[in-house]
């Protein structure tokens, strides 16, 4: 459970940058790190390593959002378009009944698809498929794969930054950056045009509180706001755009992982007026980055006791995801209404 705060830390990574940072400064922002995922699971991180401005990735972003929808399903998961080869990568086109949770998205692996571990074959979702790119994002592609790879490598400075606060060597997590499967995700909040909630919930949402399921989660959100996180007091604190700014948050597995010193604190999307009023009418844009082991990855405590193998771990939490149910005869939209979740990492 998440402390009691009022705000999200902000953390500065600009040592990382230096060619030889200094061994205390490597100490202190390791322990500054771990300090903030036991307490608010949740931070700002700024002046991190990556080459790409927040205009670079919301451009890959708008793009991408920009491309004519008929185009665009040709990339979607075979949940939605039952012809395409794609099962795990691709886009998600949004499901109008999902009033509280109203997006599309896009979402890549590595650039070179990670080898099929030895228990995915046969298996109705292949996690280590190519990437399916649509017609029309040209320039797009090498580019979001750059910052993949880049926010990748982050993460993996970040992994080793947390054994060393945890008490382990700093390449105590080295294995799960073999064939490591990571989801770089693309999402687009249309403008919702009513401002009364549609349930009696309220606000209205345009993502619903979750945790995230796996390791940790590297986000790009946009300057139209609406991020909330819920303190152990139960208040949901605004987690407005800072300018430059990653924020940073702690997955479920990495919680188990850490031996329950880290928490992965609930979070939701509100929907934001200035989604609205936004002048070029688009609404809200985030780019998602989740670090995922591999599939043959082999996760346990840090204080030892049962493991899990990440691939039967993600397969399982994908049998409650909705973009992965097949239901032979029902549509996408009459499953959500029977009760399945959506997917969070
Ligand atoms: O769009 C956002 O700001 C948050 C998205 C999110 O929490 C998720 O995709 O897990
Ligand atoms: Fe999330």
């Amino acid at each position: 459970m998440a402390t009691i705060f009022s705000s999200l830390p902000i953390i500065d990574l600009s040592i990382l940058a230096e060619i030889s940072p200094g061994e205390q400064d490597l100490r202190d922002l390791s322990q500054r790190l771990c300090d903030v995922f036991a307490s608010t699971g949740f931070a700002y991180l700024v002046n991190a390593p990556l080459s790409f401005s927040h205009e670079q990735v919301f451009g890959l972003a708008n793009a991408f959002f920009q491309i004519d929808e008929t185009e665009k399903l040709k990339v979607a998961k075979r949940t939605f378009v039952g012809t395409n080869k794609n099962t795990y990568r691709g886009y998600f086109p949004t499901q109008p009944s999902q009033l509280d949770n109203l997006k599309e998205g896009f979402e890549v692996g590595p650039s070179r698809a990670p080898r099929q571990a030895g228990l995915a074959r046969h298996q109705r979702f292949d996690l280590s498929e190519p990437n399916v790119w649509p017609i029309g994002f040209g320039h797009g592609r090498p580019q979001l794969e750059s910052l993949h790879q880049q926010l990748q490598s982050l993460s993996g400075t970040l992994l080793s930054l947390l054994a060393v606060g945890l008490g382990k060597s700093p390449d105590y997590f080295a294995s799960y950056l073999t064939d490591s499967l990571s989801t770089l995700r693309m999402l687009h909040y249309p403008p919702q045009q009513q401002r009364t909630p549609t349930t009696s919930q309220d606000p209205r949402l345009c993502c619903t509180p979750h945790t995230d399921s796996g390791i940790l989660t590297l986000l790009h959100q946009d300057p139209t706001g609406g991020l909330e996180v819920l303190n152990a007091d139960g208040q949901w604190i605004s987690a407005p755009y800072v300018p430059g700014s990653i924020v940073v948050n702690i997955g479920d597995l990495m919680a188990r992982v850490s031996g329950g010193r880290f928490v992965a604190t609930m979070h939701r999307v509100r929907t934001s007026s200035a989604s609205i009023d936004r002048p070029d009418g688009m609404g809200r844009l985030s780019v998602p980055f989740f670090f995922e082991p591999g599939e043959d990855c082999v996760v346990r405590s840090v204080d030892g006791g049962e493991s899990i193998v990440y691939g039967e771990y993600v397969r399982r939490k994908m049998n409650t995801w909705v973009e992965y149910m097949d239901v032979p005869g029902a549509t996408l939209d009459a499953r959500v209404r029977n009760g399945v979740s959506v997917k969070a990492y």
